[in-house]
């Protein structure tokens, strides 16, 4: 999927919402369990109720991996319905995935040959061989983490370097150089959302995914007013806040009014902005 495509999307729907299936067996309602797929069966009922709020999907692949090939199969399964009723839809697979080149290229091949995802996100410590394996794909996204939601972020990335500013900032700053706005994204923190004018300005066009709104506590409104580009530039993702939002056997409905509740605070803030 290009970055056109993406925001023709974003504008078409009025907006750029990420749906997190971060699908925990343990938390679905119990009617699913005696399907034969439990965690596809809630996937499928989730995508069907978000799918007119939502532009991207984020599988978090820790929790089809827990339970091993058939976890697999269950993120295969919900891929593969996206792809069929809802092509338009981008799916970034949250792996954060990253080691030396020739195991990069096998974890590349893993999502994209066949088609699993469109984007992964990617740990960027060990440098440019980790990742170009993933930039070698047409229309395929390389999402590297910059700057995270979660507090331990102060333990490396928010480290001042002696050059002056942070670590994050020349993280994004070098491996910007490795790709381009086409076919790299930045994970910016919605509880960083401050942080997005600095990064705004060594990143302009790159569109950025921003988890940790809802549960996290993150502001929508002041990742809009610190990063939205003209363009949009954000997919902003929520996982627990809509798909665990309600766990009794209404939860597809109320996990479709959550969407529709941050669809229309972004349709908002579209417009706020100009597009
Ligand atoms: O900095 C990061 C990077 C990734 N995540 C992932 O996003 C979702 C957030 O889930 P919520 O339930 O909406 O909090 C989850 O898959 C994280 O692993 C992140 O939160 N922060």
């Amino acid at each position: 999927m290009t970055s056109s495509e993406l925001f023709e999307q974003i504008r078409r729907k009025r907006s750029f919402l990420c749906v997190g299936l971060d699908t925990d067996p343990n938390k679905i309602p119990q009617r699913l369990l005696s399907e034969d797929d439990p965690v596809f069966a809630f996937n499928r009922a989730i995508v069907d109720a978000t799918a007119a709020y939502a532009v991207c999907y984020k599988p978090n692949l820790a929790f089809y991996e827990e339970n091993g090939a058939k976890g697999w199969e269950s993120f295969v399964k919900t891929v593969r319905y996206i792809r069929d009723n809802y092509p338009e839809i981008m799916i970034i697979a949250d792996a954060k995935r990253g080691d030396i080149g020739n195991t990069s290229q096998m974890y590349a091949r893993a999502f994209f040959s066949q088609d699993l995802a469109d984007g992964v996100t990617l740990s960027p410590y060990m440098g440019r061989d980790t990742v170009d394996p993933f930039l070698r794909f047409d229309g395929k996204w390389a999402v590297i983490l910059a700057l995270t939601s979660n507090p331990s972020a102060a333990d490396f990335e928010m480290q001042r370097l002696e050059e002056g500013g942070y670590l994050y900032e020349k993280v994004i700053d070098v491996s910007s150089g490795w790709g381009t706005a086409e076919n790299m994204m930045y994970v910016v923190g919605a509880t960083q959302a401050r942080m997005l004018k600095g990064i705004r300005e060594l990143i302009p066009n790159h569109f950025l995914l921003v988890p940790g709104v809802g549960a996290q506590g993150g502001s929508l409104e002041e990742v809009a007013r610190y990063g939205m580009n003209d363009r949009c530039g954000l997919l902003v993702n929520s996982s627990r806040g809509i798909i665990y939002a309600d766990r009794s056997e209404l939860f597809a409905d109320t996990a479709a009014k959550k969407a529709a509740e941050m669809a229309a605070q972004m349709a908002e803030l579209l417009s706020a902005h100009g597009l």
